[in-house]
């Protein structure tokens, strides 16, 4: 009798939701303190709208939300979605909640895992495939980005100027510049150590790294830029929220 080989198990793909920031430069001088993947767009929560735009894509077998430990108000908005598991492991950076999500959910080092912020509600379900589609085949993976349609110029330190004004030191050439977003997908096992050095790194007065690429690229990848969607901004300013409401 011959000894067949185990059937390979497929690798899994899990999005990871961080959604433990304070949205603190979302608010206006006034508005009561609501963390801003909490505000309502349309007349559901963000964070749902979020969490829903991923769970179109078929092929995405979990989708794992990160919340403040504290939070008590993701388990009402996420209330009755499927494949939708709410983690309170949040911590001080951005980085730091997606390495707890890592280390929590006990993945495979093959598992694929895409990261994608509750503060973009508007992904395009095109975008999302188009991302999975380019990453797959790779091996490595990429994120979802935009080429820089605008002139780009660089503040002077120096003066201090009423209300947000600044004043031009320079022009920065908008050539191979590309506007990073989210999802971001990579394999966990490359990720949760790139994201671990970034982090020790940034203990030793480096910042730590604001997108999953950063760390990945702090690791001698070459992360794929695929082409992202202009709906699928993040919700970072006040006027933020009424452009995404009147097209959701
Ligand atoms: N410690 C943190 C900080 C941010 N985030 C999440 O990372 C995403 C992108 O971050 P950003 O837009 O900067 O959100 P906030 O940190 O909440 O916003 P702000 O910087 O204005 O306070 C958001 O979904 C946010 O909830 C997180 O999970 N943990
Ligand atoms: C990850 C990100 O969405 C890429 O553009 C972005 O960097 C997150 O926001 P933050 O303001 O840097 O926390």
């Amino acid at each position: 009798m011959s000894l067949k080989e185990p059937p390979e198990t497929p690798d899994r793909l899990i999005a990871l939701v961080p959604a433990a920031g304070v949205g603190s430069r979302a608010l206006r001088a006034h508005d009561a303190p609501i963390p801003k993947q909490y505000r309502l767009l349309a007349g559901q929560a963000m964070l749902r709208r979020t969490v829903q735009a991923l769970l179109a894509e078929v092929r995405i077998d979990e989708v794992r939300v990160s919340v403040a430990p504290e939070d008590d108000q993701a388990a009402e908005v996420l209330e009755g979605l499927p494949r939708v598991v709410c983690v309170p492991c949040g911590g001080e950076t951005r980085a730091q909640t997606v390495y707890n999500a890592l280390c929590d959910a006990q993945l495979a080092a093959q598992d694929w895992v895409l990261v994608h912020d509750a503060a973009r509600p508007g992904l395009p379900v095109e975008a999302l495939s188009r991302l999975i589609d380019a990453c797959i085949p790779n091996g490595v993976g990429g994120l979802l980005a935009l080429p820089v349609p605008d002139t780009v110029k660089r503040a002077r330190t120096s003066a201090t100027m009423p209300s947000g004004i600044a004043a031009v030191e320079t022009t920065v050439t908008r050539e191979r510049l590309w506007l990073a977003q989210t999802p971001q997908m990579f394999r966990a096992g490359l990720l949760r150590s790139a994201l671990a050095r970034s982090l020790v790194n940034a203990e030793k007065a480096e910042q730590p790294p604001t997108d999953e690429a950063q760390a990945m690229e702090a690791a001698g990848y070459a992360p794929l830029l695929v082409p992202g969607s202009g709906r699928n901004s993040k919700i970072t300013w006040p006027d933020d929220f009424e452009w995404v409401e009147s097209w959701l």
